[in-house]
């Protein structure tokens, strides 16, 4: 479904909702399940928030609470001390989460690049830093918790309760939109990279920076509108009761739940939490209640890691199948409240989804061409003769750079060009530089002195997304292919962040030639986990060629190959090549080298000591000493 038809079909749910909401009297729907949809949406938006930056870039965040307080407290002072309406304080309330998650992104993306458990910390620390602030401020509450007026609203509204509904709904489906939207945009594919691998996403030219701050800003807004919402709904605002740990609690388990790659698995989750605990609260088991609702949750997120909604999405017709006619025979049969036939309902999906996929797993994905052919329509680019090196143009040109790690200088004083149409072995005992040079080259890396040019353009100071655009490309001596994604998209990913950019589709028809090239073609459907090592290191260098470089890195591209296959990847790296592109090879094997350098370099302890012809540096007495003697004894 394209994202237009996709929010369409959600606007068109939510007037639906709308509606039913109105009429629900005259409906003969029960006036506690308005309570409760409140609720379902409430949560819906926090969940939804807290995946746009948590679940798809995988930056898992602990501080939704801090959002959530913030909205609610700006709607509470505004409201109830300064007389402010109800409409601006809670757009207010949004600007200031909003504002609030900017600072955050920029303290913990800027200035610390924070990810993991560090990035946990932080955002769990904020709530606690704000709850505290707001009890020693007598202007915000000062521990004695803060009131709000009733709000006013137009007669046809009704009550309190269906304004408060109308208001949640408004909001979750600004939420969701906004989730679905991204999903679909360049945005969400570049957010799914970072979640991935963020490095590798990064040196194919997505600008992760930028991203996460967009993602982190959006998340806060929501979660701001949301808490200011909460605050109407309580008429009254409590510290503890706002920024509470419940809260990053209950999004995660809803999102994680229903899955968090996938705009509806927070929306999934949080109906299920939130019906689930209702229902077992409504039964007076006290704790007995919790217990059972870890339990249960614990049994799901088990049965189904990805979640619920990946399963259920699987099985449409399966799930639809059991959810109609279990909800229809329980309401029917008169022995159930509606709540109770949706909650069971709801499970008995679930449960015949999770079940029937653990039984017979989802089928391996389509192959859209024969193994070992190239895709139908395409043929891989003909063999051109080989570009003859061209002195005249540097497409690199390095001079000076020195690189520091604390006391250990890694490259002292290196300055080397690279021309058009060469492959220049790079060559060197274990440490002598050889992977912090293909860092200085790729922007991994700023250097501590000299200059780097990439086609004539300076690189130094640039991001590395904005290095890759200058027409270098790099692979790794360790594959890190974007897990998520198949063998096609993760090189239309490289195509569509790469120096011209393009939209998917355009992307994936280029990436199956680049995948051609590599002889990858016949496996573009598959998930990387499917290919063998070889497989990986190639379509390394189908992801690095499709950024469309000038000049393409490669780190040890050959390690722990076997014979064969390093003849294979030879072949490989000649036909890139020859369609037009230069190397630098980091290689240990001579035999390699012999075969593809036009020229070898070597570096022995940060210095270059060598530079010229194969066959000259490899007799050269200097090299022989510091490097070959060691290798060939
Ligand atoms: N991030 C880092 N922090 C501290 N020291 C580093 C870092 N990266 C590299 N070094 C140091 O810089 C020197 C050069 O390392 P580098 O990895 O570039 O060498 P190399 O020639 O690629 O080695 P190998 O062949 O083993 O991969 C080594 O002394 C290494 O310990």
């Amino acid at each position: 479904m394209s994202v237009r038809k996709g929010l369409s079909a959600l606007v068109g749910v939510s007037l639906l909702l709308a509606v039913l909401a109105h009429f629900n009297t005259s409906l003969g729907v029960a006036p506690y399940l308005l309570v409760l949809a409140t609720s379902v949406l409430f949560w819906v938006i926090q969940a939804t928030s807290w995946n746009l930056l948590s679940g798809y870039a995988g930056y898992f965040s602990f501080g939704q609470a801090a959002y959530v307080g913030v909205g609610a407290y700006a709607v509470a002072v505004l409201t109830g001390r300064h007389g402010v309406s109800y409409p601006v304080s809670i757009v207010v309330g949004g600007l200031l989460g909003a504002l609030l998650a900017l600072i955050t992104g920029a303290i913990a993306f800027r200035l610390g690049s924070l990810r993991g458990e560090i990035f946990a910390l932080l955002t769990l620390a904020v709530p606690f830093i704000l709850a505290a602030f707001v009890r020693i401020n007598r202007d915000i509450d000062g521990g004695l918790g803060t009131t709000l007026p009733l709000p006013a609203f137009p007669d046809w509204i009704g009550d309190f309760q269906h304004l408060i509904f109308l208001l949640m709904l408004a909001v979750a489906t600004l939420a969701v939109g906004t989730a679905l939207a991204v999903q679909g945009s360049r945005l969400g594919r570049g957010l799914s990279a970072i979640h991935d691998n963020e490095d590798a996403a990064e040196v194919l030219g997505v600008p992760t920076f930028r991203y996460k701050m967009i993602a982190i800003v959006l998340s806060g807004a929501l979660g701001g509108l949301g808490g200011a919402l909460l605050a109407v709904r309580n008429g009254a605002v409590q510290p503890e009761l706002v920024f509470t740990l419940t809260v990053p609690l209950f999004v995660i388990v809803m999102a994680v739940l229903g899955g968090r790659r996938h705009w509806a698995g927070p929306v999934v989750g949080a109906a299920f939490v939130t019906v689930l605990q209702d229902e077992l609260a409504a039964l007076k088991l006290d704790q007995w209640g919790n217990i059972i609702l870890g339990g249960v949750l614990v049994v799901f997120v088990v049965a189904a890691p990805d979640g619920l909604f990946g399963r259920l999405r699987a099985r449409p017709w399966l799930t639809v199948g059991v959810f109609v006619p279990v909800l229809a025979g329980l309401v029917l049969s008169g022995q159930y409240t509606e709540l109770d036939a949706l909650l069971y309902a709801m499970v008995a999906a679930i449960v015949v989804a999770v079940v029937y996929d653990r039984l017979r797993p989802v089928a391996a994905p389509h192959r859209t061409t024969p193994a070992g052919a190239e895709p139908a329509g395409r043929t891989a680019p003909s063999p051109l003769s080989a570009p003859q090196p061209d002195s005249g143009r540097d497409l690199v040109a390095v001079a000076g750079v020195i690189r520091d790690f604390g006391g250990v200088r890694a490259l002292d004083d290196v300055s080397l060009s690279v021309g058009q149409g060469e492959i220049v072995g790079l060559v060197g005992p274990n440490g002598s530089g050889k992977t912090t040079l293909v860092n200085l080259l790729s922007g991994a890396l700023p250097p501590s002195a000299g200059t780097i040019a990439i086609d004539g353009r300076a690189t130094v100071g640039l991001a590395p997304h904005k290095v890759a655009h200058t027409g270098v490309a790099r692979t790794y001596q360790i594959p890190k292919p974007f897990a998520s994604m198949t063998v096609l998209d993760n090189v239309a990913m490289a195509v569509m962040f790469g120096r011209t950019g393009a939209s998917l589709p355009q992307a994936r028809l280029a990436a199956a030639d680049h995948l051609a090239t590599v002889r990858l073609g016949h496996l573009g459907d598959q998930l990387p986990a499917a290919l063998n090592l070889h497989q990986r290191q190639l379509l390394e260098m189908a992801r690095a060629i499709a950024a469309e470089p000038v000049v393409l890195l490669l780190d040890e591209a050959l390690a722990g190959l076997n014979p064969a296959e390093i003849d294979d990847a030879v072949a490989v790296i000649r036909r890139i090549h020859e369609g037009g592109i230069s190397i630098i090879i980091v290689e240990h094997l001579l035999r390699v080298l012999n075969q593809l350098a036009t020229r070898i370099v070597v570096l022995d302890r940060g210095v270059l000591i060598a530079d010229g012809e194969p066959a000259a540096v490899l007799n050269d007495p200097a090299v022989v000493r510091a490097y070959l003697g060691r290798q060939r004894a």
